[in-house]
């Protein structure tokens, strides 16, 4: 296969926190298919100029600043291409289709909905998902538990997974019950870290498979519009997690933790690796603090999870 196509692509996100699309025209590859505006990164450009030159050229807007998203290396049968993906929420002018193609802002939990390209769904999630995830301490008490929920979800989290490990399958399907109710009313997806074919009859928005799990699946073990997620510590569980199609992935440990003290930890420069080889977005793992986040974003990384990342002291 001949060498890599680098493409700009631009998450250009309005003040209703709208996302801009452009129509393909029919007579060019890919024809018909939604896209986010970008184009191929020129010899002796960054990825940013190549992206402020594509918007104006495109859609006529000026870029004041951009903030690298998602990279999601992709092969399509006749070429590979990798999606370097910037969120650009500081621009001026109002956005119009300059070679005639259509535009439009869509809201980010509607885009799963409109036909794009194959190598755009991990964009879509990554648009999707918020930068910390929460996962749950262990069970000491169901009050403790349900309580570090309620603070971390008055202090913001947004995705929680549900870590209810050697529990009999009784009380799992309780508190997840207890815990949907209190996320729900927050807005906040939560994945169950739990058999997804053992577990699908309850109304959580996803499932998670520890890394051991994911070579037992000869296919993705949840329908399409629930989120799967997966562990991952190495790159031979990352080609597992992508065979099986999931949509985000926890890579740890990045720091050194207490709570797996005999790992020995990736450090950012690892996270970096496994992150840029990952078709889908994916967290840091393993001794973070809120304030990672940044790090993990320079890195390639969607964000932060942890235990006790909303709740000092904890655990
Ligand atoms: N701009 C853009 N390109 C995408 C997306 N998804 C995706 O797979 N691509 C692929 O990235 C490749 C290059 O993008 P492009 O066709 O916009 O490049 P360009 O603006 O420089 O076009 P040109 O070569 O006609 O001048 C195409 O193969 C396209 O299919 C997307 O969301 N936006
Ligand atoms: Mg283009």
């Amino acid at each position: 296969m001949s060498e890599s196509i680098h493409v700009a692509v631009g998450i250009i996100v309005n003040p209703a926190g709208e996302i801009l699309l452009a129509q393909r025209a029919d007579h060019r590859d890919q024809g018909g298919l939604w896209e986010f505006p970008g184009g191929k990164v020129e010899a002796g450009e960054t990825v940013a100029q190549a992206l402020a030159r594509e918007l104006l050229e495109e859609v006529g807007i000026t870029v004041s600043h951009s903030e690298p998203l998602i990279r999601i290396p992709h092969d399509y049968a006749d070429r590979t291409v990798v999606l370097e993906v910037h969120e650009v929420r500081a621009f001026s002018g109002e956005p119009r289709g300059r070679e005639g193609q259509p535009v439009r802002w869509v809201a980010p939990e509607q885009l799963s909905d409109v036909a794009m390209p194959a190598a755009n769904r991990p964009i879509v999630n990554a648009v999707r998902l918020p930068a910390e995830c929460l996962i749950t301490p262990p069970l000491d008490s169901d009050e403790q538990w349900l309580s570090v929920l309620k603070k971390s979800l008055h202090q913001g989290v947004r995705l929680v997974q549900l870590r209810l490990k050697e529990l009999a399958a009784e009380r799992v399907d309780a508190l997840t019950r207890k815990a949907l109710a209190l996320c729900h009313a927050h807005d906040c997806r939560v994945l169950l870290n739990a058999d997804p074919q053992q577990f699908a009859h309850l109304p959580v928005d996803g499932f998670h498979l520890p890394a051991g799990a994911l070579s037992r699946y000869p296919a993705r073990p949840v329908a399409e519009g629930r989120w799967l997620s997966a562990s991952i510590h190495n790159r031979a569980e990352l080609v597992q997690a992508a065979r099986l199609g999931v949509d985000l992935g926890f890579v740890a440990p990045v720091q050194a933790t207490a709570t797996h003290p005999d790992a020995t930890p990736l450090g950012w420069a690892g996270f970096k690796e496994l992150a840029a080889a990952a078709p889908f977005p994916v967290y840091a793992l393993g001794g973070m603090q809120r304030h990672d986040v940044t790090l993990a974003r320079q890195y390639g990384g969607q964000g932060i999870a942890g235990i006790r990342l909303f709740v000092e002291g904890e655990d």
